[in-house]
Protein backbone atom coordinates (compact mmCIF):
# COMPACT_ATOMS: atom_id res chain seq x y z
CA UNK A 1 0.00 0.00 0.00
CA UNK A 2 1.52 3.70 -0.65
CA UNK A 3 0.07 6.30 1.30
CA UNK A 4 1.47 9.14 -0.94
CA UNK A 5 1.87 9.15 -4.86
CA UNK A 6 3.37 11.34 -7.18
CA UNK A 7 4.21 11.28 -10.65
CA UNK A 8 5.97 13.85 -12.62
CA UNK A 9 4.84 16.25 -10.12
CA UNK A 10 6.17 20.12 -10.90
CA UNK A 11 4.94 23.89 -9.59
CA UNK A 12 6.22 26.24 -11.25
CA UNK A 13 6.19 30.30 -9.83
CA UNK A 14 6.83 32.78 -12.26
CA UNK A 15 10.78 33.05 -11.55
CA UNK A 16 11.03 29.62 -9.48
CA UNK A 17 10.99 25.63 -10.29
CA UNK A 18 10.07 24.97 -6.84
CA UNK A 19 8.98 21.29 -7.82
CA UNK A 20 10.56 19.74 -10.88
CA UNK A 21 9.17 16.20 -12.25
CA UNK A 22 8.87 14.73 -8.91
CA UNK A 23 8.34 11.09 -8.47
CA UNK A 24 7.51 9.56 -5.31
CA UNK A 25 6.03 6.54 -3.89
CA UNK A 26 5.52 6.41 -0.06
CA UNK A 27 4.83 3.63 2.48
CA UNK A 28 2.66 3.65 6.00
CA UNK A 29 5.35 4.51 8.47
CA UNK A 30 7.34 7.72 9.19
CA UNK A 31 8.98 9.41 6.25
CA UNK A 32 11.27 11.96 6.75
CA UNK A 33 11.48 14.63 3.70
CA UNK A 34 14.93 16.50 4.45
CA UNK A 35 16.25 19.02 1.85
CA UNK A 36 17.40 23.02 2.35
CA UNK A 37 15.71 25.91 2.30
CA UNK A 38 13.44 26.44 -0.14
CA UNK A 39 13.77 22.54 -1.64
CA UNK A 40 9.97 22.62 -2.32
CA UNK A 41 8.96 20.47 1.27
CA UNK A 42 6.58 23.23 2.41
CA UNK A 43 5.39 23.31 -1.57
CA UNK A 44 4.95 19.79 -1.64
CA UNK A 45 2.53 19.64 1.22
CA UNK A 46 0.80 22.45 0.12
CA UNK A 47 0.01 20.26 -3.23
CA UNK A 48 -0.81 17.07 -1.15
CA UNK A 49 -3.05 18.47 0.67
CA UNK A 50 -5.01 19.91 -1.88
CA UNK A 51 -4.60 23.63 -0.71
CA UNK A 52 -2.05 24.48 -4.16
CA UNK A 53 -3.02 23.42 -7.61
CA UNK A 54 0.49 21.58 -9.44
CA UNK A 55 1.43 22.74 -12.61
CA UNK A 56 1.78 19.44 -14.11
CA UNK A 57 1.89 15.98 -13.25
CA UNK A 58 -0.39 13.81 -10.87
CA UNK A 59 -0.45 13.25 -6.58
CA UNK A 60 -2.40 11.21 -4.50
CA UNK A 61 -2.78 11.04 -0.60
CA UNK A 62 -4.21 7.38 0.55
CA UNK A 63 -5.41 7.09 -2.68
CA UNK A 64 -7.57 10.16 -3.35
CA UNK A 65 -6.33 12.93 -6.40
CA UNK A 66 -5.27 16.14 -4.88
CA UNK A 67 -6.88 17.52 -7.52
CA UNK A 68 -10.42 16.91 -6.81
CA UNK A 69 -10.56 15.05 -3.51
CA UNK A 70 -8.66 17.83 -1.37
CA UNK A 71 -11.51 18.32 1.25
CA UNK A 72 -11.93 14.25 2.02
CA UNK A 73 -7.78 14.28 2.04
CA UNK A 74 -7.90 17.04 4.81
CA UNK A 75 -10.71 15.02 6.83
CA UNK A 76 -8.24 11.93 6.85
CA UNK A 77 -4.78 14.45 7.17
CA UNK A 78 -3.67 15.78 10.03
CA UNK A 79 -1.54 19.10 9.26
CA UNK A 80 1.19 20.79 11.60
CA UNK A 81 2.62 24.08 9.33
CA UNK A 82 5.62 25.18 9.85
CA UNK A 83 4.71 28.70 11.61
CA UNK A 84 3.64 30.16 14.27
CA UNK A 85 -0.19 29.66 13.72
CA UNK A 86 -1.90 29.84 17.29
CA UNK A 87 -3.77 32.85 18.68
CA UNK A 88 -2.11 34.41 21.57
CA UNK A 89 -5.26 35.00 23.63
CA UNK A 90 -6.89 31.53 23.80
CA UNK A 91 -5.80 28.39 26.09
CA UNK A 92 -4.24 25.33 23.88
CA UNK A 93 -7.77 23.36 24.89
CA UNK A 94 -10.08 26.24 23.42
CA UNK A 95 -8.04 26.24 20.59
CA UNK A 96 -7.34 22.00 20.13
CA UNK A 97 -11.17 22.17 20.67
CA UNK A 98 -12.25 24.28 18.04
CA UNK A 99 -9.95 22.70 15.48
CA UNK A 100 -11.96 19.20 16.56
CA UNK A 101 -14.90 20.92 16.00
CA UNK A 102 -13.89 22.13 12.54
CA UNK A 103 -13.08 18.77 11.80
CA UNK A 104 -16.36 17.69 12.44
CA UNK A 105 -16.33 15.95 15.88
CA UNK A 106 -19.65 16.25 17.55
CA UNK A 107 -18.80 18.86 21.01
CA UNK A 108 -18.13 15.84 23.60
CA UNK A 109 -15.91 13.69 21.44
CA UNK A 110 -13.93 17.04 20.41
CA UNK A 111 -13.79 17.77 23.98
CA UNK A 112 -12.78 13.88 25.13
CA UNK A 113 -10.24 14.10 22.00
CA UNK A 114 -8.88 17.01 22.98
CA UNK A 115 -7.82 16.31 26.68
CA UNK A 116 -6.57 12.78 25.62
CA UNK A 117 -4.67 14.51 22.67
CA UNK A 118 -2.60 17.33 24.81
CA UNK A 119 -2.22 14.74 27.58
CA UNK A 120 -0.33 12.91 24.59
CA UNK A 121 2.08 15.43 23.52
CA UNK A 122 2.79 16.38 27.50
CA UNK A 123 0.56 19.15 27.80
CA UNK A 124 -1.34 19.22 31.59
CA UNK A 125 -2.11 21.99 33.50
CA UNK A 126 -1.10 24.55 31.26
CA UNK A 127 -3.35 23.75 29.05
CA UNK A 128 -5.82 26.00 30.34
CA UNK A 129 -3.09 29.19 30.17
CA UNK A 130 -3.51 31.87 27.46
CA UNK A 131 -1.48 30.34 24.32
CA UNK A 132 1.07 34.01 24.13
CA UNK A 133 3.05 32.91 27.39
CA UNK A 134 3.60 29.54 26.22
CA UNK A 135 7.37 28.61 25.17
CA UNK A 136 8.30 27.36 21.55
CA UNK A 137 8.61 23.71 22.93
CA UNK A 138 4.75 24.10 23.85
CA UNK A 139 3.05 25.73 20.91
CA UNK A 140 5.13 23.01 18.68
CA UNK A 141 2.76 20.51 21.04
CA UNK A 142 -0.23 22.32 20.27
CA UNK A 143 0.72 22.49 16.98
CA UNK A 144 1.26 18.81 16.77
CA UNK A 145 -1.98 18.04 18.97
CA UNK A 146 -3.99 19.90 16.91
CA UNK A 147 -2.81 17.60 13.76
CA UNK A 148 -4.24 14.64 15.26
CA UNK A 149 -7.04 15.41 16.91
CA UNK A 150 -9.29 14.14 14.68
CA UNK A 151 -7.41 10.83 14.71
CA UNK A 152 -6.24 10.62 11.05
CA UNK A 153 -4.37 8.15 8.97
CA UNK A 154 -1.92 10.15 8.38
CA UNK A 155 -0.06 13.52 9.14
CA UNK A 156 2.30 15.95 8.02
CA UNK A 157 4.32 17.80 10.18
CA UNK A 158 6.39 20.56 8.42
CA UNK A 159 9.76 21.55 10.40
CA UNK A 160 8.21 20.01 13.70
CA UNK A 161 11.61 21.15 15.76
CA UNK A 162 12.15 24.72 14.51
CA UNK A 163 13.29 26.75 16.86
CA UNK A 164 13.84 23.62 19.71
CA UNK A 165 16.82 23.55 21.25
CA UNK A 166 18.53 19.83 22.08
CA UNK A 167 16.22 18.31 24.40
CA UNK A 168 12.74 19.73 23.23
CA UNK A 169 13.93 18.70 19.48
CA UNK A 170 14.73 15.06 21.33
CA UNK A 171 11.44 15.22 23.15
CA UNK A 172 9.65 16.12 19.70
CA UNK A 173 11.19 13.51 17.76
CA UNK A 174 9.88 10.97 20.60
CA UNK A 175 6.30 12.14 20.00
CA UNK A 176 6.82 11.83 16.58
CA UNK A 177 7.97 8.51 16.77
CA UNK A 178 5.01 7.87 19.26
CA UNK A 179 2.68 9.25 16.83
CA UNK A 180 3.23 5.83 14.86
CA UNK A 181 4.01 3.20 17.05
CA UNK A 182 1.07 4.11 19.74
CA UNK A 183 -1.82 5.27 17.19
CA UNK A 184 -0.62 3.51 13.90
CA UNK A 185 -1.04 7.11 11.80
CA UNK A 186 1.70 7.50 9.26
CA UNK A 187 3.92 10.55 9.59
CA UNK A 188 5.78 12.50 6.61
CA UNK A 189 7.94 15.06 8.57
CA UNK A 190 9.90 17.76 7.46
CA UNK A 191 13.30 18.70 8.29
CA UNK A 192 16.33 20.68 6.80
CA UNK A 193 18.26 18.76 9.65
CA UNK A 194 19.67 15.29 8.10
CA UNK A 195 20.75 13.54 11.77
CA UNK A 196 17.42 14.00 13.47
CA UNK A 197 15.57 12.46 10.72
CA UNK A 198 18.22 8.99 10.66
CA UNK A 199 17.48 8.25 14.45
CA UNK A 200 12.81 8.99 13.72
CA UNK A 201 12.25 7.85 10.56
CA UNK A 202 11.37 4.44 8.62
CA UNK A 203 12.54 5.69 5.04
CA UNK A 204 14.24 8.93 3.90
CA UNK A 205 13.27 11.34 0.72
CA UNK A 206 15.89 14.02 0.00
CA UNK A 207 15.23 16.83 -2.21
CA UNK A 208 16.74 19.66 -3.63
CA UNK A 209 15.83 22.21 -6.02
CA UNK A 210 12.01 20.59 -6.12
CA UNK A 211 14.05 17.48 -7.67
CA UNK A 212 14.45 14.10 -5.82
CA UNK A 213 17.95 13.49 -4.97
CA UNK A 214 17.40 9.84 -2.85
CA UNK A 215 14.51 8.10 -1.34
CA UNK A 216 15.77 5.11 0.68
CA UNK A 217 14.36 2.96 3.90
CA UNK A 218 16.88 4.43 6.54
CA UNK A 219 18.22 1.00 7.84
CA UNK A 220 18.72 -0.78 4.00
CA UNK A 221 21.06 2.66 3.58
CA UNK A 222 23.30 2.80 6.75
CA UNK A 223 23.54 -1.15 6.88
CA UNK A 224 24.74 -1.08 3.40
CA UNK A 225 27.28 1.70 3.92
CA UNK A 226 28.58 -0.49 6.67
CA UNK A 227 32.25 0.25 6.87
CA UNK A 228 35.15 -1.03 9.34
CA UNK A 229 37.28 2.04 10.56
CA UNK A 230 40.67 0.86 11.26
CA UNK A 231 43.39 3.58 13.22
CA UNK A 232 47.04 1.98 13.21
CA UNK A 233 50.17 3.54 14.66
CA UNK A 234 53.45 4.38 12.61
CA UNK A 235 56.38 2.22 13.07
CA UNK A 236 60.67 2.72 12.42
CA UNK A 237 60.06 0.72 8.94
CA UNK A 238 56.32 2.37 7.86
CA UNK A 239 56.33 5.93 9.17
CA UNK A 240 53.04 6.51 7.67
CA UNK A 241 51.41 3.34 8.79
CA UNK A 242 47.71 4.46 7.12
CA UNK A 243 49.05 4.90 4.23
CA UNK A 244 50.99 1.24 4.15
CA UNK A 245 48.00 -0.76 5.56
CA UNK A 246 46.08 1.10 3.21
CA UNK A 247 47.98 0.05 0.07
CA UNK A 248 48.40 -3.62 1.97
CA UNK A 249 44.85 -4.17 2.08
CA UNK A 250 44.44 -2.65 -1.44
CA UNK A 251 46.44 -5.38 -2.09
CA UNK A 252 45.23 -8.14 -0.61
CA UNK A 253 41.64 -7.16 -2.80
CA UNK A 254 39.72 -5.51 -0.05
CA UNK A 255 38.11 -2.18 -1.11
CA UNK A 256 39.31 0.85 0.85
CA UNK A 257 38.36 4.08 1.55
CA UNK A 258 35.48 3.62 -1.01
CA UNK A 259 33.19 2.13 0.78
CA UNK A 260 30.15 4.22 -0.12
CA UNK A 261 29.96 7.98 -1.53
CA UNK A 262 31.17 10.45 1.18
CA UNK A 263 33.70 8.81 3.06
CA UNK A 264 35.78 11.27 3.07
CA UNK A 265 34.45 13.49 4.64
CA UNK A 266 34.46 11.58 7.72
CA UNK A 267 35.67 13.66 10.66
CA UNK A 268 39.10 12.72 11.55
CA UNK A 269 39.39 10.68 8.09
CA UNK A 270 43.41 11.68 7.42
CA UNK A 271 43.59 9.19 10.13
CA UNK A 272 41.64 6.10 9.58
CA UNK A 273 41.64 3.59 7.05
CA UNK A 274 37.72 2.65 5.94
CA UNK A 275 37.44 -0.67 4.56
CA UNK A 276 34.12 -2.15 3.28
CA UNK A 277 32.86 -4.62 5.28
CA UNK A 278 30.64 -6.57 3.18
CA UNK A 279 33.13 -8.78 2.75
CA UNK A 280 33.00 -10.97 5.57
CA UNK A 281 36.83 -12.12 5.87
CA UNK A 282 37.68 -8.30 6.38
CA UNK A 283 38.28 -8.23 10.36
CA UNK A 284 40.97 -11.28 9.57
CA UNK A 285 42.41 -10.14 6.56
CA UNK A 286 42.71 -6.67 8.43
CA UNK A 287 43.90 -7.88 11.60
CA UNK A 288 47.00 -10.50 10.01
CA UNK A 289 47.80 -7.03 7.95
CA UNK A 290 48.53 -5.50 10.67
CA UNK A 291 50.37 -7.80 12.51
CA UNK A 292 52.69 -8.39 8.96
CA UNK A 293 53.22 -4.73 8.44
CA UNK A 294 54.42 -5.11 12.21
CA UNK A 295 51.88 -1.84 13.12
CA UNK A 296 50.29 -1.30 16.38
CA UNK A 297 46.12 -2.01 16.51
CA UNK A 298 44.66 1.58 17.95
CA UNK A 299 41.24 0.68 17.26
CA UNK A 300 39.19 -1.17 14.81
CA UNK A 301 35.59 -0.87 14.94
CA UNK A 302 32.01 -1.01 12.43
CA UNK A 303 30.97 2.05 11.40
CA UNK A 304 27.59 3.18 9.84
CA UNK A 305 27.77 5.60 7.92
CA UNK A 306 25.42 8.92 9.54
CA UNK A 307 22.92 9.92 6.66
CA UNK A 308 24.26 13.23 6.92
CA UNK A 309 27.87 11.90 5.08
CA UNK A 310 25.89 9.72 2.79
CA UNK A 311 23.68 12.14 1.23
CA UNK A 312 25.81 14.83 0.45
CA UNK A 313 28.49 15.68 -2.29
CA UNK A 314 32.23 15.49 -0.75
CA UNK A 315 32.89 18.64 -1.98
CA UNK A 316 29.97 20.28 -0.49
CA UNK A 317 29.66 18.18 2.88
CA UNK A 318 30.72 19.97 6.02
CA UNK A 319 31.83 18.47 8.64
CA UNK A 320 28.58 16.41 10.80
CA UNK A 321 28.75 17.93 14.37
CA UNK A 322 28.82 15.51 17.28
CA UNK A 323 25.56 14.25 18.19
CA UNK A 324 23.59 16.51 16.00
CA UNK A 325 22.55 16.61 12.42
CA UNK A 326 24.01 18.62 9.75
CA UNK A 327 22.24 21.56 8.77
CA UNK A 328 21.84 21.90 4.91
CA UNK A 329 20.36 25.08 4.93
N1 LIG B 1 3.68 31.54 -3.41
C1 LIG B 1 4.91 31.54 -3.94
N2 LIG B 1 5.24 32.36 -4.94
C2 LIG B 1 6.47 32.35 -5.51
N3 LIG B 1 7.47 31.52 -5.11
C3 LIG B 1 7.21 30.68 -4.10
C4 LIG B 1 5.92 30.63 -3.46
N4 LIG B 1 5.96 29.67 -2.47
C5 LIG B 1 7.21 29.15 -2.51
N5 LIG B 1 7.96 29.75 -3.47
C6 LIG B 1 9.35 29.42 -3.83
O1 LIG B 1 9.40 28.03 -4.14
C7 LIG B 1 10.60 27.46 -3.62
C8 LIG B 1 10.26 26.33 -2.69
O2 LIG B 1 9.68 26.86 -1.49
P1 LIG B 1 9.17 25.96 -0.28
O3 LIG B 1 8.58 26.87 0.77
O4 LIG B 1 8.35 24.85 -0.77
O5 LIG B 1 10.56 25.37 0.26
P2 LIG B 1 10.84 24.59 1.60
O6 LIG B 1 11.71 23.44 1.25
O7 LIG B 1 9.58 24.31 2.34
O8 LIG B 1 11.69 25.64 2.41
P3 LIG B 1 11.38 26.29 3.84
O9 LIG B 1 11.87 25.31 4.83
O10 LIG B 1 12.18 27.55 3.81
O11 LIG B 1 9.90 26.55 3.90
C9 LIG B 1 11.36 28.58 -2.96
O12 LIG B 1 12.31 29.08 -3.90
C10 LIG B 1 10.31 29.61 -2.68
O13 LIG B 1 10.86 30.91 -2.68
Amino acid sequence: MTVIATERLSKRYPRVTALDRLDLGIKPGVTGLVGANGAGKSTLIKILLGLAPATEGNASVLGMDVRTEGPRIRERVGYMPEHDCLPPDVSATEFVVHMARMAGLPPTAARERTADTLRHVGLYEERYRPMGGYSTGMKQRVKLAQALVHDPQLVFLDEPTNGLDPVGRDDMLGLIRRVHTDFGISVLVTSHLLGELERTCDHVVVIDGGKLLRSSATADFTQATAALAVEVTDSDSHPDGTAALRDALLAAGLRVDSAGPGTQTLPGAGRIVLVDAADEHAHDVVRDTVAELGLGLVRMEQRRHRIAEVFQSPAAAPQAPEGGGTDVR
